[in-house]
């Protein structure tokens, strides 16, 4: 489902760190924006912020009409399962299952039964050309299969927006190429918008908008392209 996530007035200290100094963005339905950044200036915690993992001091993050940072841990965490989606460096997966037990697990988390989760997990890897991983655990496969199957197990509960933490970080380029395009087709397919966070500006450039972050705050905040959908 199509929603507009807004960060507004986001402040994030760790001691005397301040990780975010008052910091708005948002994020129009089905749009794609990317973050950059140098190391340290406040680029993660931006994403763990506005993705209900961390808890800033103040600001409000909004999801449609949910206040996000109203919301109870357990909210959050059920909010995060049902209407998030996440992609991490490393992929993630959980490295005793399959690839479509890996996919299926957001479903099973949220009740469905093990053959309409694990049908669906196939599906999705179906579409994504990985048909034939299906029954391979993730230490059988190449880092490219691997971030494809996290796309997959990212998109499989059709989530409003898809975080994406360096997805191409430790990917050749051709390789980090094609992941992008995998992650971007599939986001628009299914209407999600994409934050993703990355130091490449090949990254990036799959994106609707860049926001640059620097020294905790907003430094930059530019259209790219027009969208495509
Ligand atoms: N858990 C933490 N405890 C203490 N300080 C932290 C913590 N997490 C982040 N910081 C500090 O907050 C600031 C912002 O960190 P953040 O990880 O958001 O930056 P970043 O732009 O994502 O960096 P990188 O590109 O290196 O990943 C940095 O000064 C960092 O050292």
């Amino acid at each position: 489902m199509r929603e507009t996530l807004t960060a507004s007035a986001l402040v994030k200290t760790y001691g005397s760190v301040h990780a975010l100094a008052g910091v708005d963005v948002g994020v129009g339905p089905g749009e794609r924006v990317a973050i950059m950044g140098p190391s340290g200036s406040g680029k993660s915690t931006l994403l763990h912020c506005m993705s209900g993992i961390l808890e800033p001091d103040s600001g409000t993050v909004r999801l449609g009409e949910v206040e996000v940072t109203a919301l109870s841990d357990a909210a959050r965490s059920r909010l995060r399962r049902d209407r998030l989606g996440f992609v991490f460096q490393d992929g993630q997966l959980v490295d005793e299952l399959t690839a479509a037990e890996n996919v299926a697990f957001p479903l099973l988390l949220a009740g469905w039964s093990r053959s309409k989760a694990l049908k669906a997990g196939t599906g999705w890897l179906e579409r994504l050309g990985l048909g034939p991983m299906s029954a391979r655990k993730p230490g059988e496969m190449s880092g490219g299969q691997a971030q494809r199957v996290a796309i997959a197990r990212a998109l499989v509960h059709e989530p409003a927006v898809v975080f994406a933490d360096e997805p191409t970080g430790s990917l050749d380029q051709a390789t980090g190429h094609e992941v992008m395009q995998i992650l971007t087709t599939v986001c628009s397919m299914s209407g999600a918008s994409l934050v993703v966070v990355t130091h490449d500006l090949k990254v990036a450039g799959w994106c609707e908008r860049l926001v640059e972050v620097r020294d905790a705050l907003i430094h930059d905040d530019r259209v790219l392209r027009q969208a495509t959908s």
